[in-house]
């Protein structure tokens, strides 16, 4: 096990909805797990006035320790847990009293011995990502003479190729790379993780991974919900922002990668932005139009209950443009996916709450014995990132009787089956990773730069009033033509809430 070393987490726009949701039960549930340092402090800074005790009161009520009922036991490791929540005030905006945050840094540093080991999370709007990072730097907080520093942004990073280089080339003025962690939740997940796994360490799947034997791959990601609260936050960024170019493509580079020579941070994703950057960049506007499509949700009924069109939600512009549902076709120019047909599709209020891969495969080369429906013959890797975690494989197999008649049999393997299957949350493991100084899960500057790259002429063409944002009723797969991207005799896989079920395909 790697060690822990003793550490400061210094938390910007702690009053936030993110402190109290993600990060402060990540942490919590660290220390229950007894992976935090002997001597580790949280400091929480925002404009909010609030003393110590007050932001102790605030996380701990608006996170979800309390919202179950908790035994006597428990009670007394929160409390003996919030001990380690400290907060300071930042006045009016996030660039003026750093000579104050300072001392109070180098105070609790010395009462509670965190070794000069400091971790900077940015939880604030991203406007503020560089304003911080230049104060820190002249408040003398990012020297790595005495222990080192790190600092942690949050998505969204950049709304475009050209805002996530300056964001980049900003945070280098202060940070260099390696002290970087940009975090994407995706890469979190366990099973996102075991895409790795599954492939590389498997001589079973590894030597038919290509275009040899892939017919094409799909990847769905659906919510059950609408925007929420966060409909300001999303109209002005839309599916292909909030969900593709960042957690999505994520996992297409973990799909598309060559093996890398062994696990380390910089070998892995070295691999993934070779993968990123063979991604063909979508040029013409024939070709986007063909091989990209957005939709928005319209009111419907969803179990007798009415749900609101996306244009009526609070803080969304009622003629909005802005994609609930964004879907890509796209093909990997190199030698292993030459021709090879990606489908990648996220939207919110789609019917089950699910992300997973599909691994077509080919027909056999000569059909010895024939199917009706070749394609329901045909052998499939369904990797199920969430929920009902696990990986199921469909293959052909003899109808008994008489002839030679095939169906589709399920293999299936369950994580919740594993003795061990105690899940990290994903904020948990990437807060972890980054205390002890491993950046594998995180993304580098040239991969996200790389994902921007190939989102870009797509959110370009978006923009053209001629392009339609096609609607679709709450709670449905998406707008009724989403299945002709496909060019062929099938569509979408429409997944049920368990990894064998299958709701069929989106056919018109
Ligand atoms: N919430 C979520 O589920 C997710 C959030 N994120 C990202 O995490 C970061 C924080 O998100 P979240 O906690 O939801 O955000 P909040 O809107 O809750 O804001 C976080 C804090 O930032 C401070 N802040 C400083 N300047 C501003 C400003 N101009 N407008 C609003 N707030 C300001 C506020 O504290 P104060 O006024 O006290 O200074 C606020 O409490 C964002 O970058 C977001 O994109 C990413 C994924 C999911
Ligand atoms: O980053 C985001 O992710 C969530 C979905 O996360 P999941 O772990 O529940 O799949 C999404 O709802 C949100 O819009 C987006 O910003």
């Amino acid at each position: 096990m790697k060690k822990t070393q003793n550490q400061m987490l210094i938390i910007f726009g702690a009053s936030g909805d993110l402190t109290a949701r993600k990060l402060v039960p990540a942490i919590y549930n660290l220390y229950k797990g007894k992976h935090l340092p002997e001597n580790f402090v949280v400091l929480g800074a925002s404009r909010s006035a609030m003393t110590d005790e007050e932001f102790r009161q605030k996380v701990v009520q608006e996170s979800e320790f309390l919202k179950d009922k908790i035994s006597k036991e428990e009670k007394d490791y929160i409390s003996a847990f919030a001990e380690k929540l400290f907060y300071e005030d930042l006045g009016d905006d996030y660039d003026s009293k750093y000579n104050g945050l300072a001392k109070r840094i180098k105070k609790l540093n010395e009462e509670k011995g965190c070794d000069h080991n400091y971790i900077f999370y940015l939880s604030t709007p991203p406007s503020l990502y560089e304003v911080i990072a230049k104060n820190l730097c002249e408040a003398g907080l990012t020297t790595e003479e005495n222990g080192w520093k790190r600092i942690i942004v949050e998505k969204p990073f950049g709304y475009s190729l050209a805002t996530a280089q300056e964001l980049n080339a900003g945070l280098h003025k202060y940070f260099n790379e390696p002290q970087v962690y940009r975090i994407d939740h995706y890469l979190g997940k366990e099973t996102v993780q075991n895409l790795l796994v599954t492939r590389f360490s498997n001589s079973l799947f590894e030597p038919t991974w290509n275009r040899r034997y892939i017919h094409h791959v799909e990847i769905t990601n659906a919510e059950t919900v609408g925007v929420e609260k966060r409909g300001g936050y999303y109209d002005k960024s839309g599916a292909l922002r909030d969900m593709f170019q960042s957690h999505l493509l994520q996992v297409v580079s973990l799909i598309v990668m060559e093996p890398p020579i062994n696990s380390s941070a910089e070998e892995i994703r070295d691999e993934k932005v070779k993968a990123l950057k063979s991604l063909r960049i979508m040029t013409s506007d024939e070709e986007l139009s063909k091989h990209t499509m957005k939709g928005q949700y319209v009111a419907s009924t969803i179990n007798g209950e009415k749900v609101k069109g996306y244009r009526e939600e609070d803080g969304v512009d009622p003629d909005s443009k802005t994609e609930t549902f964004a879907a890509v076709k796209f093909f990997v120019d190199n030698w292993r996916w030459k021709d090879v047909p990606f489908y990648v599709r996220t939207a919110k209020y789609m019917p089950t709450k699910v992300t997973e891969v599909v691994i077509h495969f080919k027909s056999p080369a000569h059909e010895v014995f024939k199917s009706q429906d070749a394609y329901k013959k045909d052998n499939k890797i369904i990797i199920r990132i969430q929920p009902d975690e696990g990986i199921l494989i469909k293959f052909g197999v003899k109808v008994p009787g008489l002839g030679f008649h095939v169906e589709q049999a399920n293999m299936d393997f369950y994580y919740s089956d594993l003795d061990s299957a105690e899940i990290m949350d994903a904020y948990e493991r990437l807060l972890l990773d980054a205390m002890q100084g491993d950046a594998t899960l995180y993304a580098r500057a040239d991969e996200v730069e790389a994902a921007w790259r190939f989102v870009d002429p797509i959110l370009k063409y978006w923009q053209n009033e001629d392009v339609p944002t096609y609607g679709y009723a709450a709670g449905t797969w998406g707008p009724r033509n989403s299945d002709d991207m496909f060019e062929g005799h099938f569509g979408w896989r429409n997944p049920g809430k368990r990894l064998t079920d299958e709701t069929g395909f989106c056919i018109l």
